[in-house]
């Protein structure tokens, strides 16, 4: 079945007057007034249209003219209804019902986003955006089912639309606040690095993965040296800016998959992975040298540098969170004890 072909296939055409009123009374039964029918139709507040066995739209509600934009005297009798949604010619989901209204065709033009009706019987519904609908778009939930003559035979069907457009947007911003409550609850306001909560949680999931796939990675602990002397003497404004400062350092020398964090305090955290401890020694370093040689201004022009000592170690089989913290921080106690401002390995 080649759908989009038997649907561009189908005239154009306008159909009489007389062509669509044999057409509508296929939709009515005998005693009913067809006018009556088309009227109750047309007060639906859904937008709908009806397309014939042979695609051509028979009915086009108002609801439908005002979310398109497109009078039923424009479409009815005219095979035209992909206009509105699409740029270019193709089936919607009643012309999928038309021919055939098998879920793979129906899923093969709407990945992702169709399934079988809950309410009625053999009937799909999908949820897409359509970039031609309105004048930015519209979000659209829309089903459609097919319609029987009294002996089962398909004659036509009917697809009904809404606009969720709002509901979408507000869903969009509902995510988006709450990645950023997300991210702002990992984060450290001060140095924009993330924070211990984040760190414990990237740890786990590095060791699980060092385990598992014999991957190496690194941990270095840095803690600034002689921060209480700082805070005392230049203030805690002046020791915040120190902090920021390191923050930027660390972010900076870090390549996309590594990962720096504040641990807290004057303490920060680098997690290296697939790198050994050479490598890790080198960007450590980068960062010990880098703070030991920014000049920091202080309030009455004079002039501070910091430095920081540095606790390194590399992924041992058979590691855990403890041991692994356990040996990076002796490593940054010894380099404490060593006089500070150096890279202690362990
Ligand atoms: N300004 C500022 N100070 C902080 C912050 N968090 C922790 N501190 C201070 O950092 C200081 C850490 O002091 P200590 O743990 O004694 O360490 P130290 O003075 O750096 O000594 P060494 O580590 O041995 O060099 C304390 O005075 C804390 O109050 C912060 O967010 N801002």
């Amino acid at each position: 079945m080649d759908a989009n072909v038997r649907s561009i296939a189908c005239s154009a055409e306008l159909v009489t007057d007389e062509e669509s009123s044999i057409k509508t009374s296929l939709f009515v039964e005998e005693g009913v007034d067809p006018s009556l029918l088309v009227q109750v139709f047309d007060r639906i507040a859904s937008p709908t249209f009806v397309l014939d066995k042979d695609h051509v739209v028979l009915h086009w509600n108002s609801a439908l003219e005002k979310l398109s934009g497109l009078s039923r005297e424009e479409m009815i009798g005219t095979c035209n209804h992909w206009k509105p949604f699409y740029s270019s010619p193709r089936p919607c989901l009643a012309d999928l019902i038309l021919d055939g209204g098998s879920y793979e065709d129906v899923k093969h033009y709407y990945p992702n986003k169709s399934k079988r009706s809950e309410l009625i019987d053999d009937a799909y519904e999908a949820e897409d955006f359509f970039p031609e609908c309105g004048t930015d778009g519209e979000w659209l939930y829309f089903t459609a089912a097919g319609i029987m003559d009294p002996e089962g035979n398909l004659i036509g069907a009917i697809e009904n639309l809404e606009n969720v457009t709002a509901r979408k947007i507000a869903e969009f911003e509902l995510l988006e606040r709450e990645r950023v409550y997300k991210e702002l609850s990992v984060t450290d306001s001060l140095t924009g690095l993330h924070n211990t909560r984040h760190f414990y949680a990237r740890l786990e999931a590095t060791l699980e993965e060092a385990r598992r796939y014999h991957h190496e990675f690194t941990l270095c602990f840095f803690d600034l040296d002689n921060f209480k002397a700082l805070n005392d003497t230049h203030g805690h404004l002046m020791g915040d800016k120190v902090l920021e400062t390191f923050g930027a350092l660390v972010k900076s020398s870090l390549r996309a998959l590594d990962s720096g964090y504040r641990y807290g305090g004057e303490e920060f955290a680098i997690l290296l992975p697939s790198t050994d401890i050479e490598g890790a020694i080198k960007v450590a370093d980068r960062i010990r040298e880098n703070l030991y040689n920014y000049q920091f201004i202080l309030p009455n022009e004079g002039k501070l540098n910091v430095s920081v000592s540095t606790g390194l170690t590399a992924y041992l089989i058979g590691d855990s969170v403890q041991s692994i913290m356990s040996r990076v921080d002796s490593g940054l106690y010894k380099a404490k004890s060593k006089g500070k401002n150096c890279i202690i390995t362990v």
